[in-house]
């Protein structure tokens, strides 16, 4: 297959890079953000057609670093667009944040098989994008762990037959800290995560739960399953990735050792099944596995999840650009770990009495300008927590 990845230096585009490097694929394209060191030596070793930066600013040492090779470089937020322009079959969404959104898009528009790691490209625009793929006969594969779970237990079943879809959470890093401690909690602290090895964004969300909230409104996009039929299960050991019930009572699980090369292999592989370099589980050394309900109180951005999915419309826009500007504001050291929460749930309460987000149609537009407007807003809110 003809490969592009984009986020190729980041921790999925990593694990990706590792799958590639044990296959015959032909790569295309490979983006990053600043580690450009990285994004060339990748490129060399995958012989990738392109390697692009997002930042103008790196494209200089991007050259620097390819020069002789052949490899085209580029860089910019255009650049990426047209890269995902490039014909290919089947290209990794690991981007973080809703700058993914784009060249996902654009990629869907030229009919590739999309393997979607970013997951806020569903939150903010799930219904345009499952549209966009439909009008070109492109798939979309979800690699997030949870989705790339539900989406395999649910292969020959009828969606109708579905009661419930329960994806699990680790708890992330103060799974086990007393409430009070949180208000302390540094941003080394959150940037660790107990089970997996990923991003610095994604494991402080993890922490916060922002990311099971994201991944509660990636599972109502995706499979189109009512809010009500979604459940989060706190499960420390992330063994269990996610869980379908069905109507006859039935429970299907999916589990497997926390390694991302297993959900991208398996978008990779897709429909078939082809051997992967992950760990397999010895449930017998693992002994048991430990399940309970998620405390409200301790995760507001869980109950935040619902009430954005009731709102509708660029709700989930405005609800990640909200949350991203908070998590920058908590790893700046302006706010502290439980003002995130307070800050995304003023930015959701004044943008949805001022603009009626319900009533927005959804569109690239819209959404861009939600996001804009709720990125404005959680920086206001963040010097008024400040002061
Ligand atoms: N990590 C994981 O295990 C999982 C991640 N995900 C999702 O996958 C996505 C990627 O996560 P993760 O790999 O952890 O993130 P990382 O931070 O490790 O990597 C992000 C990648 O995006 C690049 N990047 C950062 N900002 C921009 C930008 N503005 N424009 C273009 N490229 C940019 C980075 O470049 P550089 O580093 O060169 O600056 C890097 O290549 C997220 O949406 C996350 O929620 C989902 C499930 C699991
Ligand atoms: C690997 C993956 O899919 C992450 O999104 C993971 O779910 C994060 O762990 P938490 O369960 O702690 O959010
Ligand atoms: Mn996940």
């Amino acid at each position: 297959m003809r490969i592009s990845v984009f986020g190729s230096t980041g921790s999925i585009g990593e694990s990706t890079f590792d799958l590639l490097q044990r296959s015959d694929h032909q790569v295309v394209a490979l983006t990053g953000g600043r580690n450009v060191r990285r994004l060339a030596e990748q490129a060399i070793a995958l012989k990738a057609e392109l390697a692009v930066t997002a930042y103008d600013d790196c494209l200089p040492a991007l050259r620097e670093a390819l020069a002789g090779t052949g490899i085209e470089t580029a860089a910019g937020t255009q650049a990426l667009i047209e890269a995902a322009e490039r014909p290919a079959d089947w290209v990794m969404s690991a981007i973080v944040g809703a700058a993914g959104l784009a060249p996902g898009f654009r990629a869907l528009k030229q009919g590739a098989t999309l393997a979607l790691a970013n997951k806020e490209s569903l939150v903010t625009a799930g219904p345009l994008l499952l549209a966009e793929a439909e009008r070109h006969g492109a798939r979309i594969l979800p690699v997030d762990s949870e989705h790339s779970a539900v989406f395999q237990a649910l292969v020959g079943e009828d969606i109708s037959a579905v009661e419930r879809i329960i994806i699990t959470a680790s708890g992330g890093a103060f799974r086990d800290w007393p409430m009070e401690k949180l208000a302390t909690a540094t941003v080394a602290q959150a940037s660790s995560h107990p089970n997996w090895n990923m991003g610095q964004r994604i494991t402080i969300d993890s922490a916060s739960m922002f990311n099971k909230a994201l991944e509660i409104i990636e599972t109502r996009e995706f499979f189109r399953v009512a809010p009500e039929k979604i459940e989060v299960l706190v499960h420390p050991e992330s063994m269990v990735h996610a869980l379908v019930g069905f109507r006859d009572g039935a429970l299907m699980a999916h589990m497997g050792a926390p390694d991302m090369r297993h959900a991208i292999g398996y978008a990779l592989n897709w429909p078939e099944r082809a051997e992967l370099p992950v760990e397999r589980l010895d449930l017998a050394k693992l002994g048991a596995l430990t399940f309970r309900a998620p405390d409200a109180a301790r995760y507001p951005a869980l109950r935040l999840a619902y009430e954005v999915m009731e709102i509708g419309g660029t709700a989930g826009a405005a609800f990640n650009a909200a949350k991203e500007i908070a998590l920058d504001g908590f790893i700046d050291g302006r706010i502290g770990f439980l003002d995130m929460a307070t800050v995304v749930e003023e930015v959701l309460d004044e943008m949805s009495a001022r603009q009626g987000l319900c009533n927005s149609a959804l569109s690239l537009d819209t959404i861009a300008y939600t996001d804009a407007e709720a990125r404005a807003l959680a920086s206001h809110y963040l010097t008024k927590v400040t002061n």
